[in-house]
């Protein structure tokens, strides 16, 4: 294969290297990303984009990094080399994208996997969910075993992706499946400790952006340090969430500990494009010069349910967005002052990490720098009051964080505990000058009273604990393992039941449940994937799996899809209609009149429920009449005249024989027996001596002309 060697034409910032797959690109040569940097880019982390061909890898990238609108995707051409893409110039994360053709061929000889995977942070492999997706299960497993191999730190991601085109129902069931198979297809090949992440993904909504948030965010190492404290920040400032963006991809780089919801990160999505963009029309200077974003970015906006939206800018690159009640932005003075601490504490986290090898960071300056800035912190710790002046004031913790009067009720358990502290105390030592010691005198553990100068502290309604005593005294015991949960400790709570991160597992596979959906068995929690093959049932039409939670239809102990449970008649879907059961069949109401139903005798209409049987033919219950008198029959007695149905009291009148003793009809019905001599004819009661009344049943009697008498009456004759 031949394939030449093309200028991009989409971005100026989109870089090509080499062809495919002649030469991947993956030589250090051709690494011509930043000519003025002249360590090699290759050290930069990496993510990589991987997935069939039109499976929407290019789109991913252009949308999340480029700004490109989703619908100019559909103009795309299809990738025949491999694309890196430097986006640290634009954007606060340091790493390169690969974007990968969708015909990579792992077997061909020129395909260097020890290169390609070695520096890979994260191997993201794409699923086009709208298409059949058995050919892109079979790439995920030869891509990702391969690169497991390589590399097992690699975190490996799917997208199933353009999900826009599913319903509901069908993009869980798609997601489901996937998870099976993909995970299956590792067990055949004893790979079970290679982790795969699933996010339903579409470039027409924000799905895309907080996937990739996340992906990016499993390759910061100092995550936990900026979830601490943003989760300080908006304990101290009275604000409900908080996000640190990067600017350019929308992508959130941290937020604090509370759950995300999807509405509130669309909304802070959105504020940053209103910001770009008023500041485009307002904010430039005339020549057309500055920056929509810079170090003086602030916005607040006020929603009209009560709620406000706040971003500041942290760096050239990253901002703070918070959402917060109307009540608590009238302290207006305490948040900032508190954001000026954190927006501090962020310059100095970065700089330790711009000290670990290959990190995700953007270095915030030299290492020159760190002194000033770790002098910077000590000033802060000593000197609460800079800057703030609010009377709010009431306690200064390590990054001299004012507390929000209503942070008691914001926020219960946070750990103040920045690893940027201990690197001081570190390097430091406990620094005690006797101006210190005399700010820091009284701030004592409330329970044991030692100091807590210099050490970790945990505050419990507003009074400062030392680690050991709040341990002791708060920290929750774990439902599972009976033990405390440190402060340390990540804690996860369901239904009021406290447990180690590491022992909220699933009962059957022991599979970890922090980030999985698990239900409850009896006490026991057990992972979606053990209980839909221990306790959900199969579709009685397709076989397949019915997945807890989704339409189902139950009818006499079997169980359908909802899509599956279909008229036998018009083979539509029945769902929650009425349907009539007939020879394993299930029809819908009209199919069963139209093409099923017996017709009543009478009118000719179908025959739905009820209705009467009499010698093999069927009635509506208010067509079987008297075919005399026209009086319904259904639940009474009657007889048949011929082949018609007939009322007792018309047959006693029309056709009955008469009683020879008492001149009434002789019906049958209700009569008794009734005897017959010749041609006459008595009720039973009736047949009696015309004398002296004497019944004559069973005994001889005698005829005498229109009478009949016993013997002795006859006798007396
Ligand atoms: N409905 C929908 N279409 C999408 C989505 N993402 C991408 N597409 C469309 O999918 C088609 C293929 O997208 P590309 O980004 O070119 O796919 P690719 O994986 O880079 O393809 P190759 O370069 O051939 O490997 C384009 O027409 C996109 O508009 C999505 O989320 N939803």
């Amino acid at each position: 294969m031949n394939i030449q060697y093309e200028e991009p034409t989409l971005s100026s910032s989109y870089s090509v290297v080499g062809s495919f797959p002649k030469s991947f690109g993956y030589d250090l040569e051709d690494q011509d990303l930043d000519p003025e940097d002249s360590s090699p880019s290759t050290s930069q982390p990496r993510i990589l984009l991987m997935g069939l061909r039109r499976s929407g890898k290019s789109s991913i990238q252009k949308v999340v990094f480029h700004k490109m609108s989703p619908n100019e995707t559909l103009f795309l051409e299809s990738t025949n080399k491999i694309y890196k893409d430097d986006i640290s110039s634009s954007s606060f994360v340091n790493f390169q994208i690969w974007d990968f053709p969708g015909q990579v061929d792992f077997f061909d000889p020129t395909f260097d996997s020890e290169m390609i995977f070695k520096g890979t942070g994260a191997l993201i492999f794409v699923i086009d969910a709208q298409d059949d997706y058995m050919e892109a299960l079979g790439r995920l497993h030869l891509t990702v075993s391969r690169a497991y191999k390589v590399n097992p730190d690699i975190n490996f991601e799917v997208f199933i992706h353009k999900v826009d085109g599913l319903s509901d129902d069908h993009k869980i069931e798609t997601q489901r499946d996937i998870h099976q198979r993909a995970n299956d297809d590792l067990a055949d090949a004893s790979l079970e400790k290679l982790h795969l992440s699933f996010y339903l993904t579409s470039i027409y909504d924000h799905s895309i952006f907080e996937a990739f948030s996340k992906v990016v965010q499993k390759l910061i190492p100092q995550l936990p340090t900026l979830e601490n404290l943003l989760n300080i920040f908006i304990s101290h400032s009275g604000i409900e969430k908080a996000f640190l963006f990067d600017v350019v991809s929308k992508i959130y780089i941290a937020t604090d500990s509370s759950p995300v919801d999807m509405q509130s990160y669309e909304l802070c999505c959105d504020m940053i494009d209103v910001v770009i963009d008023v500041s485009c029309i307002y904010g430039l200077l005339e020549d057309g010069g500055g920056c929509a974003y810079d170090n003086e970015s602030s916005a607040i906006i006020k929603l009209n349910n009560t709620t406000v939206l706040y971003l500041k800018e942290v760096t050239k690159f990253l901002a703070l967005v918070c959402i917060l009640r109307e009540e608590s932005f009238e302290r207006k003075g305490l948040i900032d002052y508190n954001f000026h601490c954190f927006r501090k504490a962020i310059h100095e986290v970065f700089e330790v990490g711009s000290l670990f090898e290959g990190t995700i960071w953007r270095p915030a300056g030299s290492s020159s720098s760190k002194q000033a800035s770790l002098k910077s912190t000590q000033t802060l710790i000593h000197s609460p009051g800079g800057g703030g002046g609010s009377a709010e004031r009431r306690s200064v913790s390590h990054f001299g964080f004012l507390h929000h009067s209503l942070s008691a009720s914001v926020r219960g358990k946070f750990t103040e505990d920045l690893p940027a502290w201990e690197q001081r105390q570190r390097a430091e030592g406990p620094v005690r000058s006797a101006a210190e010691v005399d700010t820091m005198s009284d701030f004592n553990c409330r329970n044991c009273n030692e100091s807590l100068y210099g050490c970790k502290y945990i505050k419990k309604e507003e009074e400062p604990h030392c680690i050991r005593c709040y341990d002791r005294l708060y920290a929750n015991t774990c439902h599972k393992c009976k033990e405390i949960i440190g402060h340390d400790e990540k804690e996860l709570m369901h239904q009021d039941r406290f447990f180690h991160d590491h022992c909220f597992r699933c009962f059957s596979c022991n599979r970890s449940l922090a980030n999985e959906s698990f239900t409850l068995q009896g006490d026991a929690l057990v992972c979606s994937d053990c209980y839909c093959s221990r306790f959900s049932s199969k579709c009685a039409a397709c076989n397949q799996t019915v997945m807890p939670g989704s339409r189902m239809l139950e009818y006499e102990g079997s169980t359908w899809h909802e899509d599956c449970f279909l008229c036998h008649g018009c083979e539509k879907p029945i769902g929650a209609k009425p349907f009539v059961p007939e020879n394993d069949n299930f029809y819908c109401v009209p199919c069963y009149e139209r093409k099923v139903a017996p017709r009543c005798s009478h009118c000719r209409k179908a025959l739905t429920k009820g209705g009467v049987t009499y010698k093999d033919d069927v009635w509506h219950k208010e067509c079987f009449l008297c075919s005399s008198c026209r009086a319904p029959l259904a639940g009474q007695s009657f007889t048949s005249q011929g082949d018609r149905p007939c009322c007792i009291k018309c047959f006693g009148n029309l056709y009955a024989k008469k009683c020879a003793g008492c001149n009434t009809p002789i019906t049958g019905f209700g009569d008794g027996k009734y005897i017959s001599f010749k041609d006459r004819q008595w009720h039973q009661p009736c047949f009696k001596c015309s004398r002296c009344s004497v019944s004559l049943v069973g005994s001889g009697f005698f005829p005498d002309r229109d009478q009949i008498l016993c013997t002795d009456c006859n006798n007396d004759d």
